[in-house]
């Protein structure tokens, strides 16, 4: 028999697996979504640190590990830095009232993209957009979509490196989108299907853009009637607000899937968005202290070559 999360676990209590017989000890819940709920964990007898998901629905759970096992078998991998898996384990939690599904992944350190950059600031757009393109593009290579991309979905590390969460959105090219969240979804822009393709995943984080910039005027075009809602709003908004600017020409083709690959669209935002960065930090202004030590230093070898030669 098979019950709901409905169940809470405490701190200190231990999840058993019924096949595996794998036992995880609760640290702390991490998060709670519509299909399940996520638990910091210890593996027992003093083992790692790992995220554990109980699922809310039998069927969504397993689609889900379907998707990370699939993704597995193609060699990708969760983290591109340090190659982690995407599944540790998959088993059923043994309670006294029945059995709930979960499985074991990494657990990621870090914090939503929205709340990094709103504490780090909005230039930290640049490297941090940089790393979700490229494993969007690792994803779309290997003939998926994301799907269900957002900042809550997107978790940043102190030094802006990317890692996405909550694959249960991910969608084979060629088939329909699973999951979606309006704001990020070019269905409710009336701006092109809800067919996976590499051109959902760009219109998604274009807008995931707009909103880390322009949170309140997205809100606010998010609000027109259905009908009159159309991908005009987010490209009249993307030409026009000035902390769009740097962003615009890359905006103005991820919102209307104008790139030949997932390729392209990760040079472009080097190109533009990146480099013009670098460029920006190599025109700093020459610190006072500078110009006063070299004005300093002129002056004294004009006098010491006034001695020299009197
Ligand atoms: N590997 C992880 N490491 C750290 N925290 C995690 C991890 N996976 C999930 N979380 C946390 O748990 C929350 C819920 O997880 P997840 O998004 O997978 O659930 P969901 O039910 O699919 O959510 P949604 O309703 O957004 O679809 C996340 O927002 C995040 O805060």
């Amino acid at each position: 028999m098979t019950m709901s999360t409905d169940h809470a676990f405490i701190p200190g209590d231990v999840i058993r697996g019924r096949w595996r017989r794998g036992s995880y000890r609760i640290c702390r819940l991490l998060g709670k979504g519509a299909n399940g709920v996520v638990y910091l964990v210890q593996q027992e007898n003093g083992g790692r640190q790992y995220a554990l998901k109980l699922g809310f629905d039998t069927v969504d759970l397993q689609s889900e590990i379907n998707v990370l096992k699939a993704l597995q078998q193609k060699g990708i991998r969760r983290s591109p830095e340090d190659g982690a898996p995407f599944l540790i384990e998959v088993d059923d939690a043994e309670l006294p009232g029945g059995h709930i599904p979960f499985y074991v992944m990494r657990y990621v350190k870090g914090e939503p993209l929205s709340v990094f950059i709103s504490r780090k600031g909005p230039d930290w757009l640049d490297l941090t957009g940089l790393h979700v393109l490229k494993q969007l593009r690792m994803l779309h290579e290997s003939g998926y979509v994301f799907g269900d991309l957002k900042p809550d979905n997107i978790m940043a590390g102190s030094y802006g490196s990317i890692e996405l969460i909550d694959y249960g959105g991910v969608s084979q090219i060629g088939r329909s989108v699973k999951q979606f969240t309006e704001w990020y979804d070019r269905g409710f822009w009336n701006a092109g299907s809800r067919t996976a393709d590499e051109a959902y995943d760009w219109f998604s984080f274009s807008v995931v853009c707009i909103h880390l910039l322009c949170g309140e005027e997205l809100k606010r075009a998010a609000k027109v009637l259905p009908q009159m809602r159309t991908v005009d709003d987010l490209l009249s908004l993307a030409a026009s607000h000035p902390r769009l600017t740097p962003y615009a020409s890359w905006l103005k083709r991820g919102l209307t899937g104008r790139f030949e690959s997932s390729r392209e669209a990760c040079e472009l935002w080097d190109r533009t968005v990146c480099r013009r960065s670098s460029g920006r930090t190599n025109r700093k202004p020459t610190p006072a202290w500078l110009t006063g030590t070299f004005a300093v230093s002129v002056v004294l070898l004009g006098c010491a070559l006034y001695l020299f030669l009197r």
